[in-house]
Order: C-alpha cells, then structure tokens, then sequence
C-alpha cells in the first residue's frame, strides 16, 4: 500500500445488548459485563495529511471547544506518543446523538487512531492503539478492536462472540443523559453477579435502566412506546432506546410512527466494525 494523502472512515454506534454492574473499584470506575454490538450507522469523519503538526476540526462540532473534543484529544495523543512531525485537517459529520448511549465520542475517537495510525504511517498494532484509547475513555478500546463482544472489567477486556445479524430502531428521546452522572449516583444497582454458564440462556438486563428512567421520564416513555412493537431495552447509560428485529421493513415501520418530538434512525448490526471494514478496503487498494 502506498500511503494514502486523504482518507474517509465512518465512526459506527454501538448498543450495549445488555449491561450488568458488577462492582466499584476504589478509582471510582465500575467492573462491567455488557455486550457490545455494532451497527452500519455512525458519524463519518474525514481526514487530510498536513505537513506541519496542525490538528484542526471543521464540520458538525455542536460547541464542543477543539481541545475537549476527543477527536482531537486521539489525534494529540497519537502525535505525541510516536513523536509524529505532521498534523491533520479532520472534518466530522455528525449523525450519532451525543450523551445517547451509542458511543458516538469514544467511537470519533476510535476511527481517527485508525485513521491516523495509517495516514501518519505509525504502524501500531491495534492491541497498541487500544492500550492508548483506554486513555480516552472505557468504551474506545472496543471500537478499536471492532469485533462483537462481551467486555468484562471497566469495559477493555473483551470476549469476542459472533452475534445473528438483526434490524435495530434505535430512538434519541431528545434527552442528554450524563455518564459520569448515572455512576455517581448512589442509586445505581451496581451488585449483579457475573455470569456463570452460557448467556445466551438468561435473562440479560441493562443495570442502569431503572435508574435513568427515574431520572428521566422521556426514556422512560420511550421503552414505554416501543413496547408496541418489541421488547424495548434502553443502550449503555442511555438515553437512547432500541427494539430488535428480523427485517429491515419491521424496524423501518417503527420509524414511521415516531413521535415528532424524538429523533430515530434504523440500522442493522454487524460483528465486524463498519469502520475496519472500510479501511481494510483502503490499505488492501
Ligand atoms: C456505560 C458505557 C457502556 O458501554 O457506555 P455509554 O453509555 O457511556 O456510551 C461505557 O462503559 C462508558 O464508556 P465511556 O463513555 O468511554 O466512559 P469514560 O469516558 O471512561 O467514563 C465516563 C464516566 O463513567 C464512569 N465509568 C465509566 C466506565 C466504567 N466501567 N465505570 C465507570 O464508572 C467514569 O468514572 C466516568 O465518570
Ligand atoms: N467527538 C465527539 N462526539 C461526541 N461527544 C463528544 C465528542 N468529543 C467530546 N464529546 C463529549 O463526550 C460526551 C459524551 O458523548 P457520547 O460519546 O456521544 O455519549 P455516550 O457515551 O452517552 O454515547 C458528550 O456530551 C460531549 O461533551
């Protein structure tokens, strides 16, 4: 492969299928066991090689100051750890909603270490790039490694699984929920026991939805509305709800009837990350 000058990776949601807590550690940040799922729909960013070490952000940045947004902090990091001498335009479309649940930020920052680590020519291998997106936040290292799993610990050790293809709604209800709110909260169920045996035999419930849904009455409106159609299930700390399908046509028909105050997209899950899919496509040309 030649490096390439330019390149466009999307930045795929996720859905936590499930989410048990099964403890506090003493740095605050919880032992989790949750299923991790990806689906064909995510923001898209858009990278450019400068030649001097210039990392800027044009497009969809909603306010978020340069250096908060973590697809800068991923860039920052990457150029410092390999003592990187040339920088990047990086243009972000937006379409996963933030504080949803879907992974939106931990996922910009997943694809632009992918992307970067190829512009840049750094060659880490992706348990590297994942050891350095933990630094990001617990979800990255999952994004990075872009298979389906069950991820144990506070979310970087991960138990690939090859999950059946399904048609997801998934539905914004237009409420922002914090992450560092809902572990805070003295609340949270955070006492399940891990699991023993096959999963795939029991019920699997996600931890933080009672809560969210006394905190927030529109999530809980939601999973109320769903229920409609499919059993409903609220994603990581939400505040985003999905129902899961066989067909495309049974997920699009709830989009159809979605209440105009809520946004929604529909998509089907893949076990392999969109975003691995399409720079395999790059490197391979
Ligand atoms: C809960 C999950 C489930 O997939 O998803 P979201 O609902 O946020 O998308 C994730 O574990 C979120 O991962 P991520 O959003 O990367 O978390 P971080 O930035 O590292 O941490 C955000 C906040 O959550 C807390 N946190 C996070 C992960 C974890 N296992 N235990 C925690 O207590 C941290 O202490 C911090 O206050
Ligand atoms: N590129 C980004 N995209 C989304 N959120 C970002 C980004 N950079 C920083 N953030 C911050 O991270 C917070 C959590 O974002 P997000 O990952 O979308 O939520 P969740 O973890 O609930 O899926 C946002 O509220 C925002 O302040």
């Amino acid at each position: 492969m030649n490096t390439p000058f330019e390149l466009s990776l999307i930045a795929p949601a996720k859905l936590n299928l499930f989410l048990h807590i099964n403890g506090r550690r003493d740095d605050g940040y919880h032992e989790l066991e949750t299923l991790f799922t990806f689906l064909n729909y995510g923001d898209e960013l858009h990278f450019t090689l400068t030649n001097d070490k210039n990392i800027s952000i044009s497009g969809d940045t909603h306010g978020i100051a340069l250096t908060d947004n973590l697809i800068y902090k991923a860039a920052l990091l990457l150029q410092t750890q390999c003592k990187v001498n040339l920088g990047a335009k990086i243009n972000l479309t937006k379409r996963l909603p933030m504080g949803g649940g879907v992974g939106g930020g931990s996922s910009d920052a997943a694809s632009t270490l992918l992307a970067l680590n190829t512009l840049w020519n750094t060659a880490l291998t992706l348990d590297e790039l994942a050891d350095l997106g933990l630094n990001l936040g617990a979800d990255v290292p999952v994004f990075i490694k872009g298979k389906s799993a069950i991820a144990h610990g506070i979310g970087e050790q991960l138990e690939y699984v090859k999950l059946p293809q399904k048609w997801y709604c998934v539905v914004f209800p237009n409420q922002h929920v914090s992450t560092a709110q809902i572990f805070t909260h003295p609340d949270l169920k955070r006492d399940t026991p891990k699991l023993l045996g096959d999963w795939q035999q029991q019920v699997l419930t996600n931890d933080c939805e009672p809560l969210v849904k006394k905190l927030c009455p529109e999530v809980e409106k939601t999973l109320q509305w769903l229920l409609k159609y499919a059993p409903s299930k609220m994603t990581g700390t939400g505040s985003c709800c999905f129902v899961e399908f066989a067909s495309q046509v049974q997920a699009q028909d709830v989009l159809a009837n979605l209440p105009h105050t809520w946004q929604g997209f529909i998509a089907s899950s893949v076990n392999t990350s969109p975003a691995h899919t399409e720079l395999a496509a790059i490197i391979d040309k």
